[in-house]
C-alpha cells in the first residue's frame, strides 16, 4: 500500500532552475487541462452579490409561513453587493479594507469557493456553477477550475497538519492534480520548489513536521502548495498578516518572484494599508477599497494611496498612522472625521450610498441613491463611487447631511 509518507526514496534533483523553467513553460500557454488560453479574462465577476442567511434556532422549528406571517426571519447579511471585476493574465487585484468588510467573502466567491447569491464569476469565459453543476458542455470539467484557482490563508497552523511532513503535505496535492508523476517526479518539485522559495537545505525539510518550523516557514510551505499546482490565479487572504513584520516583505517579496516565474494572478487580501500599496506596488497591480460589501475604489496605488477620491478611502489613509512618529503624534490629535462612531448593520445596509451616515461630505442626495464606480475625465482607470466625481450631479445642489461639509485631515 502506498501512503504519502512513502515518498521518501532518495531522487536526482534537477536544479531549481530547470524545474521551474519547464512548469512555468507549461502552463504559459496551455492548462494542463489542455483548455487553451482563449483570451477571456481569467477570473471576471458580474454584478455578483452575496448573502448569508443565518437560521436561528426559531426559523429551525416554525414552518416558513408563520415566520413570514409574524415576520420572525432574519434579515440576511449582505457581504458583497453587486460587484463586477475583471482578473487578467499575471494581474494583481489588492482587495483594501476594515476587518467584515466583505475581502474574503468576494475573495472566496471569486475562485469559485462562494457560490454567489446573484450574478455570474466565469473562469475563461466558462461559468463556474455551470461547469460545477454538469450544465456546461465542454472540454472544461470542475476540477480544472479547482485546481487553477487555490487559496492561501492567513493562518497556516490551521493549513498544515501537525501530523504530516513538509513531503507528505506537498505531495498530496501532486497526487491529486497530477496523478502521472511518478515518486522521483514529485520529490523532485518539491524539493526545487522548497529550494526556490528560500526553505533550504530543501532536504532536511521535507521531513519536518509543521511545529518544526517557524511561522514565516510554514506560510512559505502553504504558498509552495498552492504553487506546486501551476495554478491560474492564487487567493492570497491575510497571508502577511500574522507575521513579524521584518518578515511581511520577504513573504510578499517571495510572491512576486513565483509570480515571475509562474505567471500566476494574485487576488491579496489585506486590512492593512501598507502590505496593500506595497504589494500592489511591486506587481503593477490595483488596489480595490472595500467598504460594507462594495468596492468604493478602484485605482493603481498611486492613484488611491497618493491621491484617494473616495472620502472612505480618504479616512482610511488618515487611519493608517503615518511612519514618522511626530507626525504620527499629530495625527492622533486630530479629531476623527468619521461622523459616527456606529458601525452599519452589514444585514440592513444604509439606503443610498452605504457610507453616507459616516461621511463627512454626505449631502441630501447621497441618502436617495447608491453612486456607482466612475472616473473624472483624464484618469479613466481611477474609478470611485461617488457623487463628487460627477461635476453635474445634483449632489451639488443639495444640502449637506451633517450639518456642513467637514475636512478629513491630509486631503
Ligand atoms: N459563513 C458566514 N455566515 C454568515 N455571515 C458571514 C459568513 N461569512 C462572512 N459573513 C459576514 O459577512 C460579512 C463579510 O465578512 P468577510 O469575512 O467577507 O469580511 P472580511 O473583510 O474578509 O473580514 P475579515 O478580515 O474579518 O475576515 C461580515 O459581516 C461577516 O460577519
Amino acid at each position: 500500500m502506498s501512503t504519502d509518507d512513502d515518498d521518501t526514496s532518495s531522487s536526482e534533483t534537477s536544479s531549481p532552475e530547470s524545474t521551474s523553467t519547464s512548469t512555468s513553460t507549461a502552463s504559459a500557454n496551455t492548462l494542463s487541462s489542455g483548455v487553451e488560453d482563449n483570451g477571456e479574462p481569467v477570473v471576471s465577476l458580474e454584478n455578483v452579490s452575496v448573502e448569508f442567511k443565518e437560521e436561528p434556532l426559531i426559523e429551525q422549528a416554525l414552518p416558513q409561513s408563520i415566520i413570514d406571517r409574524f415576520d420572525l426571519g432574519e434579515d440576511p447579511v449582505q457581504a458583497v453587493n453587486d460587484v463586477s471585476i475583471d482578473l487578467g493574465e499575471e494581474d494583481v487585484l489588492v482587495l483594501l479594507g476594515e476587518s467584515g468588510s466583505g475581502k474574503t467573502t468576494l475573495g472566496r466567491t471569486a475562485i469559485g469557493v462562494q457560490e454567489p447569491t446573484e450574478g455570474s464569476v466565469k473562469y475563461r469565459g466558462y461559468d463556474i456553477q455551470d461547469v460545477e453543476s454538469g450544465r456546461h458542455s465542454g472540454e472544461l470539467y470542475f476540477e480544472d477550475v479547482r485546481r487553477a484557482l487555490q487559496i492561501v490563508h492567513q493562518d497556516s497552523n490551521a493549513a498544515l497538519n501537525p501530523y504530516r511532513t513538509i513531503r507528505a503535505t506537498l505531495a498530496e496535492p501532486l497526487k491529486l492534480w497530477f496523478p502521472d508523476l511518478d515518486v522521483n517526479d514529485r520529490n523532485e518539485r518539491i524539493l526545487s520548489m522548497l529550494r526556490t522559495t528560500g526553505v533550504t537545505p530543501a532536504e532536511d525539510y521535507m521531513d519536518r513536521y509543521p511545529h518544526e518550523l517557524s511561522g514565516g516557514e510554514k506560510q512559505r510551505v502553504a504558498i509552495i502548495r498552492a504553487m506546486l499546482v501551476e495554478p491560474d490565479v492564487i487567493l492570497a487572504d491575510e497571508v502577511v498578516s500574522a507575521l513579524d513584520v521584518s518578515l511581511r516583505i520577504d513573504i510578499m517579496d517571495l510572491l512576486v518572484d513565483l509570480q515571475e516565474m509562474f505567471q500566476t494572478s494574485y487576488i491579496f487580501i489585506s486590512h492593512n494599508l501598507t502590505n496593500a500599496r506595497y504589494f500592489a506596488e511591486r506587481t503593477d497591480g490595483k488596489i480595490a477599497v472595500v467598504y460594507l460589501g462594495e468596492i468604493v475604489e478602484i485605482g493603481t496605488p498611486e492613484e488611491v494611496i497618493e491621491n484617494p477620491k473616495h472620502p472612505y478611502t480618504q479616512i482610511l489613509r488618515w487611519a493608517s498612522l503615518p511612519l514618522d512618529p511626530v507626525e504620527a503624534r499629530e495625527t492622533l490629535t486630530e479629531p476623527s472625521p468619521v461622523m459616527t462612531e456606529e458601525a452599519p448593520d452589514p444585514s440592513n445596509p444604509p439606503s443610498g450610498c452605504r457610507f453616507h451616515q459616516s461621511c463627512p461630505k454626505a449631502r441630501e442626495a447621497c441618502t436617495r441613491e447608491n453612486p456607482e464606480l466612475m472616473s473624472e475625465e483624464g484618469s479613466p482607470d481611477h474609478l470611485s463611487a461617488c457623487f463628487r466625481e460627477d461635476s453635474t450631479h445634483e449632489y451639488w445642489q443639495s444640502e449637506p447631511l451633517h450639518g456642513e461639509e467637514h475636512d478629513i485631515p491630509g486631503q
